[in-house]
């Protein structure tokens, strides 16, 4: 059983982040397993008493960081609300090894109904259990991870937490074999609770990430309160010591083995060590990086975000040739989905990528001040092209349109940048997809090196083998921009 033992208690009153990453090692490394409604009351008071406008005058540093007094007294009553709440409202059959749909349900249902009527769901800091025990009040995720946390306290340690890159539910019973909607996705959806996770249209939508979602133990569920901390002050600050405990929690996290086969939270990490990076850690660049291989080992490249974490890196520093390749790995990685009304947050990615950092790229370069220059490197045109293409062949086959005309002014105003001698050493290679999967169009230059066709098996050609039946770079960006002229 988890539980809040006397190793735990001992480290109260809490006054520093060094304590709070002790009582999280306490958890996470002792033989049994940690307890979800304890750590995340823990980091839901920190983030709230941090963040909220209320205390902010009279956080006194009491220490060189500074942190509310957490005393034993306030932990312990919440942590006792919660078991109260679940063990009042969900009788358990003894008998029972695994939990039941019923069951999952009743506790879905638990939290659902004790939740203020109507409120702000996508405000910041409704994710934690302190949220729910303080102010009735959850977002999402947190809904989900509050279900497992309940089925915690009741002792089923089968169900665990399943997380696409934008949505949450849970897995149960023998081997995690069943799983079932438990909370909302989206706005004005009627949400799914207690159902089985789509096997219909939704199947192939990037929400559910092809039926390759991170599926979490119990320390894994760990490091999704985490990397659900909000350091957020407002729109443009952060909290520090938020970012700080956040920051010193994914260490924990990641040198205990609990990162591996979670790619956002690697990526979570990135952005922080961007930010301010920690002595003797690997490079964020490193970390997004792990997070890709991450999500290549584990669950088939079928997640984007890896790739928009790295490209974003790039994009920041001023990368802009990788930026182009990260964007293009996440492009071939969307067209094989189709897309669905529930995708909104990867389109709006896409369009933002596309419709905003791609054209500040190409102003910036053109403006003529870049001596190496990326308008003059083949390699970059590929890049785009496989970018766009992706996008185009995610819109084939789907139910609803992904592109209008707001994206071809940017797509053909990109393109005509690059002179005709440029685009000219480009080489559009086509290789097939095999059992009904959507046909690839590999796009490289002939001194291309990335792990595209490593990774798909594209030949790479060379000039003179150039062979006249593939269509040349005019006729698939003509195409491609007829497509988007004349939808
Ligand atoms: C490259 C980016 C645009 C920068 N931040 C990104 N995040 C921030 C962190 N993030 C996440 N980071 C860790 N774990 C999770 S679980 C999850 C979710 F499944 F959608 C849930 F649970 F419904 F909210 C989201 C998410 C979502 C994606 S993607």
């Amino acid at each position: 059983m988890a539980g809040f033992r006397a190793t735990d208690k001992a480290l109260f009153p809490i006054k520093n982040i060094k304590t709070v990453v002790q009582l999280f090692r306490n958890q996470l490394e002792h033989s049994q397993e940690p307890d979800l409604s304890l750590l995340s009351i823990v980091a839901g008071v920190i983030e709230n008493s941090l963040t909220s406008r209320s205390n902010l005058q009279i956080c006194e540093p009491v220490e060189h960081n500074c942190l509310p007094n957490l005393d034993l007294e306030t932990i312990t009553l919440m942590y006792s609300k919660f078991q109260t709440i679940i063990k009042n409202a969900v009788e358990v059959n003894k008998q029972r090894k695994y939990a039941t749909r019923e069951l999952v349900k009743k506790v879905s249902d638990v939290i659902w109904n004790s939740l203020t009527r109507s409120y702000y769901k996508d405000r910041a800091h409704l994710q934690s259990l302190y949220s729910y025990l303080s102010g009735s009040k959850l977002d999402c995720f947190g809904v989900a991870f509050a279900v497992v946390a309940g089925c915690q306290v009741l002792g089923y340690n089968d169900v665990h937490l399943a997380l696409s890159e934008d949505h949450a539910w849970v897995v149960f019973g023998e081997n995690g074999s069943e799983t079932a909607e438990v909370t909302w996705h989206g706005k004005g959806n009627e949400d799914k609770r207690g159902q089985e996770i789509g096997k219909g249209v939704s199947s192939r939508s990037w929400l559910y990430v092809n039926n390759k979602p991170v599926v979490c133990t119990r320390h894994m569920e760990v490091a999704a309160l985490v990397s659900a901390i909000n350091p957020s002050l407002n729109s443009n600050q952060d909290a520090y010591e938020v970012s700080e405990l956040q920051q010193e929690l994914l260490w924990l996290l990641y040198d205990l083995g609990h990162l591996k086969k979670y790619p956002m939270a690697i990526g979570n990490l990135g952005d922080l060590e961007e930010i301010s990076s920690r002595e003797g850690r690997v490079e964020c660049r490193v970390l997004f990086e792990e997070a890709i291989k991450s999500s290549r080992s584990y669950y088939n490249n079928q997640h984007v975000y890896p790739y928009t974490y790295q490209g974003g890196y790039f994009y920041r520093n001023k990368m802009y040739k990788e930026a182009f390749e990260s964007w293009a790995n996440a492009s071939d990685v969307i067209r094989l989905y189709n897309y669905s009304r529930d995708d909104e947050e990867i389109y709006k990615e896409f369009l933002e990528i596309a419709n905003e950092l791609i054209p500040h790229i190409m102003k910036i370069e053109s403006s003529g001040f870049s001596a190496n220059t990326i308008l003059k490197k083949p390699e970059c045109f590929a890049h785009l092209l496989r970018f766009y293409d992706g996008i185009c062949q995610w819109e084939e086959g789907s139910a609803t349109p992904v592109l209008h005309i707001g994206w071809a002014k940017p797509l053909v105003n990109t393109i005509s940048k690059f002179d005709a001698d440029v685009r000219a050493q480009v080489n559009i290679l086509c290789d097939t997809v095999q059992d009904g999967a959507k046909k690839n169009a590999g796009i490289c230059n002939n001194n291309n090196n990335n792990n595209y066709e490593k990774e798909n098996g594209a030949q790479t050609e060379t000039k003179d083998e150039k062979d006249t039946n593939f269509p040349t770079i005019e006729a698939l960006t003509a195409a491609c921009s007829e497509k988007l002229l004349n939808p």
